[in-house]
């Protein structure tokens, strides 16, 4: 059994602060690996602004090297877009191993407007990272009316596994203020800068999503 967290997320750019939450995740709930899912389109986004995703995930790549983080396309793969259906997918994929939602702080706040987010709430349990400027609001968030009710302390936080749904857990690290608006305004053509050949060949001679940096899917378990 392995121990996975899911980081969702745009990466429009991957920055730093993926990195940092994604390797304080694993040190806080004892992960084995953290997996992003890099989004084709965040419903709640506008698709205007949003780099092509073999970019968006070329990013993430390189954002990931040489740590147990896995950038996936997985949601182009599955055909999913809402966070509900992707997770329904996955738990079945891998009936194995144990998934933990990962998001700042930003995310909670609206994560009311999110499709099912109660039944998100009730597939894996979910452990947001404090992100600076969001924690008022992610305290006060409209979710948290419901959600609050199943919070455990972050000193438990390693024996995520044993918790009965739902389950939430506000992690407290080292606050990063990194964010991919900040990094789009000083660099808005980011995506469209000449990649590394290595890079360049992995993901421009290969249909999206770049099979070599996607998470390998396999077969559904017998019924
Ligand atoms: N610096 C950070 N601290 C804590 N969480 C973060 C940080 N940066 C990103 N996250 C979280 O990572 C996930 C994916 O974030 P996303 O790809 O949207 O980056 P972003 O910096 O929030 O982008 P944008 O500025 O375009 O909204 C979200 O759950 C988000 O809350
Ligand atoms: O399922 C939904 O309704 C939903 C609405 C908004 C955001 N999400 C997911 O939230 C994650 C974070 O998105 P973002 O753009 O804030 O990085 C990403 O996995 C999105 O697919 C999901």
């Amino acid at each position: 059994m392995k121990r996975i967290g899911l980081l969702g997320g745009s990466f429009n750019p991957a920055h730093e602060g993926h990195r940092r939450i994604s390797l304080f995740a694993l040190d806080a709930l004892g992960l084995d690996e953290v997996w992003w899912l890099v989004s084709p389109g965040n419903p709640l986004k506008p698709s205007r602004g949003m780099a092509p995703l073999s970019a968006r995930l070329a990013s993430a790549g390189r954002m990931a090297r040489h740590a147990p983080i896995v950038p996936t396309a997985i949601e182009a793969t599955l055909g999913t877009r809402f966070t509900a259906d992707t997770l329904a997918r996955l738990v079945r994929r891998f009936p194995n191993d144990r998934f933990v939602w990962l998001m700042g702080a930003d995310n909670l706040a609206q994560f009311h407007q999110w499709k099912r987010w109660r039944q998100i709430a009730r597939t894996l349990p979910i452990a947001v990272i404090a992100r600076p400027g969001y924690d008022a609001a992610a305290r006060s968030a409209v979710a948290m009316g419901w959600l609050g009710r199943f919070g455990h302390s972050p000193g438990t936080a390693r024996r995520w596994t044993r918790w009965s749904l739902p389950a939430l857990v506000l992690l407290h690290t080292y606050p990063d203020p990194t964010s991919a608006t900040a990094r789009r305004a000083a660099d808005p053509d980011w995506h469209r800068r000449r990649l590394p050949r290595a890079a360049r060949d992995r993901v421009t001679r290969r249909p999206v999503p770049p099979e070599d940096t996607c998470l390998p899917l396999p077969p559904p378990p017998a019924p």
